[in-house]
């Protein structure tokens, strides 16, 4: 494929199984997401949305199954695959006893960034983070290391955008400027988006397509605007509060 041309996916998931002893985790799970495109991953607590991700980071190794990143296997093209990634939890905050810029600057140096002066300088812009540039991230407000998470995440300009909650500890309005800039940048850069969120009404406003997962299973798919009244429900988290007492009648509709 000549440089530059988009592959199809900018993730591909096929047959993606996580086993612990007994307890099957992730259980063979098909899913994709696209250029441009927001997608969520929904389920109850303890569906496997996080063992996903993390075997979509590398970090985990799969019992079974592949996954292609802008068409670089994991396995075999793993440098390939993960330049092409980045990542932003709640749960994994940036080194507390460095300022943000040492930060971003570590990162961007980790990952090769170009003229990454410049970048660093319109990373701190765009996520408003000037005032904090000299300040030990690790005394920053939870909502203000989100920001800066984002800002690293963008780093490398990944085609696929791995999210783990991350809007999670934002207040109403930041957590709406945050979807709003992730949305312009999946637009203008043409990069895939895979996010958890348990907030429906989020969920609904930004993701192109949501999954839902119950005990590693995808059971529906679909546009979270028309899927509540397909099922005969009246809101996504109508939805999902059925899907999660019930998650049996869903297999039996998707089988
Ligand atoms: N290292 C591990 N060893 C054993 N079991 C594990 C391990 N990691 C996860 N699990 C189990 O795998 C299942 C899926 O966990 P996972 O963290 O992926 O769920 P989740 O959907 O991200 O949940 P949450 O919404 O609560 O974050 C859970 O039953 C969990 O207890």
């Amino acid at each position: 494929m000549p440089p530059g041309t988009l592959t199809p996916t900018a993730l591909t998931v096929r047959g993606l199984r996580k086993t612990y002893g007994e307890l099957v985790a992730v259980d063979g799970v098909d899913l994709e997401v696209r250029h441009n495109e927001i997608v969520g991953l929904l389920g109850p607590n303890g569906a496997g949305k996080t063992t996903l991700i993390n075997m979509i980071l590398g970090i985990l190794e799969p019992s079974a199954g592949h996954i292609l990143i802008e068409g670089a296997d994991l396995v075999a093209e793993r440098r390939q695959a993960l330049e092409q990634t980045n990542f932003a939890a709640i749960y994994a905050p940036l080194p507390g006893n460095m300022t943000v810029y040492q930060n971003l600057r570590v990162f961007g140096l980790l990952y090769g960034v170009e003229h990454l002066r410049a970048k660093l300088e319109s990373l701190i812009e765009e996520f408003d983070l000037q005032r904090y540039r000299n300040q030990k991230c690790g005394v920053l407000s939870s909502g203000e290391q989100t920001r800066v998470a984002l800002a690293k995440a963008m780093l490398n300009e990944p085609k696929l955008l791995l999210l783990d909650e991350p809007t999670a500890s934002l207040d109403p309005a930041s957590a709406h400027d945050i979807r709003a800039r992730l949305r312009a940048f999946a637009d203008q850069r043409h990069c895939g988006v895979l996010w958890t969120s348990h907030n429906m009404y989020e969920v609904a406003e930004v993701c192109d397509r949501v999954l839902f997962i119950s005990r590693g299973r995808v059971l529906l798919e679909g546009n979270p605007r028309d899927l509540p009244r397909t099922h005969g429900r009246e809101t996504l988290e109508d939805l999902f509060i059925h899907i999660a007492r019930e998650p049996l009648s869903y297999e039996r509709e998707t089988a």
